[in-house]
């Protein structure tokens, strides 16, 4: 097995990528990079293995909707001047929904392109850019193998009873069901747990992925019982342009008294709230940080109130907590955002090192307190390229 995998993570701001060597599998991958702030004014960056910044480019500002396919483009063009000599053995691909028939990873075909293209409607921030960078890959290299990695994969382990709205079962039984995503987040989270807690790995975890998507995850032997995004990754947390969970009231308000159209209040659910809406000012949470703008500081609080409040709502689902990991974007770095949300759970046991917590430490929990407290940095890409090994075996 010679020859380097490609991996392709398109999230809702941001494009990530690796290129792994195909025959070491314990290795950094050769070259990693993202193009971040999608929407924004976006900034691709890419480093090597040695952490030696290979780019670093401020991009044109691209209109939102041809932004993710034009940077896919620029991407695999970067990717093929970077390849040195070597060749691709194959592409992995996050694709963010699998619907009912996919869980594990899957190689693509037309048939298994046609099944995921009619999951586009149940995640429109997503599903269309993974899918439009498999369409360029197989336009750019029409025999290079190509796998998809699914984000609700993880989550087939749920409670039944966890994924149940409480509708008519005839609508659970076409699989109106919630479903969850991060899920490549949350099994890279799992698969290093115990490298940090040891046994403790097994009990009874809570990862919040807080990135520009958002959810937790409820573990228990580090599967999935329960998580906060549903039917659509729009449930749960508030996040950058997101609501999550909201009063399905207010929808048909929109629609019967306001006169909206569904575009309108997919636009507005998915594009104009979160941090986004409530502050009027940013979707990035270190924007809003950085503002004296009392609209900034209640989008934060209200970010923080809502975390808080799920993460008590996952609780009954393990019983109780062990362990609390905070991961991506925000829950990498921001150490406010941490610090407030642990300290609404004081109750639940929580406590915080600050001095740990301002240094982004991996353990910030305190001394005294019997529930560990981490900031681990997820690795969707380590997962995916592991996946494409598995696939690649004769
Ligand atoms: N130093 C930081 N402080 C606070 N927030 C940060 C920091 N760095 C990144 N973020 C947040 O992380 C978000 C991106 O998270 P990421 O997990 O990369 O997003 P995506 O959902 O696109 O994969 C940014 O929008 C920003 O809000
Ligand atoms: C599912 C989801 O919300 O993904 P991301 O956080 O990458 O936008
Ligand atoms: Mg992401």
């Amino acid at each position: 097995m010679t020859g380097d995998i490609l991996t392709l993570n398109a999230g809702s701001s941001s494009l990530k990528f690796a290129i792994f060597e195909a025959e070491q599998p314990d290795a950094r991958p050769r070259i990693s990079g993202k193009i971040s702030g999608i929407g924004g004014a976006p900034v691709f960056s890419a480093k090597d293995a040695a952490g030696i910044a290979l780019t670093s480019t401020q991009l044109a500002r691209l209109s939102p909707a041809s932004s993710h396919e034009e940077l896919i483009a620029l991407l695999l063009d970067w990717v093929e001047r970077h390849l040195g000599g070597r060749s691709l053995t194959m592409v992995g691909h996050r694709v963010v929904h699998g619907g009912r028939h996919f869980s594990q990873p899957v190689r693509l075909d037309d048939n298994v392109l046609r099944q995921l293209d009619e999951l586009v409607p149940l995640a429109p921030l997503h599903q269309p850019h993974n899918l439009a960078a498999i369409r360029a890959v197989a336009k750019w290299l029409p025999d290079l193998p190509q796998i998809a990695c699914f984000d609700t994969g993880f989550h087939r382990t749920q409670d039944p009873l966890a994924t149940l709205f409480a509708l008519p079962r005839a609508l659970s039984d076409e699989g109106v069901i919630r479903y969850g995503f991060h899920g490549l987040s949350y099994d890279y989270i799992a698969s290093v747990l115990p490298d940090h807690i040891g046994a403790k790995a097994e009990g009874r975890v809570i990862v919040a992925h807080l990135g520009n998507g958002a959810s937790m995850c409820a573990m228990q032997n580090r599967r999935s019982v329960a998580t906060s995004m549903g039917f659509t990754a729009l449930d749960g947390l508030m996040m950058g342009r997101r609501c999550g969970a909201l009063d399905p009231g207010v929808v048909l308000y929109l629609l019967q008294s306001k006169g909206m159209d569904a575009t309108q209040i997919e636009a507005l659910l998915y594009q104009q709230s979160g941090l986004l809406g409530v502050s009027g000012i940013s979707n990035d949470m270190r924007v809003l940080e950085d503002s004296d703008a009392q609209s900034a500081r209640d989008a934060i609080d209200l970010y923080v109130y809502r975390a808080a409040s799920t993460l008590a709502g996952l609780v009954p689902a393990i019983g109780g907590l062990d362990a609390l990991v905070f991961t991506a974007g925000i829950g990498e770095n921001s150490a406010h955002v941490r610090r407030a949300i642990c300290d609404r759970l004081q109750w639940l046991g929580i406590g915080v090192d600050e001095a740990a917590n301002d240094a982004n430490e991996i353990r910030i929990s305190s001394a005294d307190c019997a529930i560990d407290v981490l900031v681990l940095p997820t690795d969707e890409e380590a997962v995916i390229a592991a996946a494409c090994r598995t696939l690649m075996e004769p």
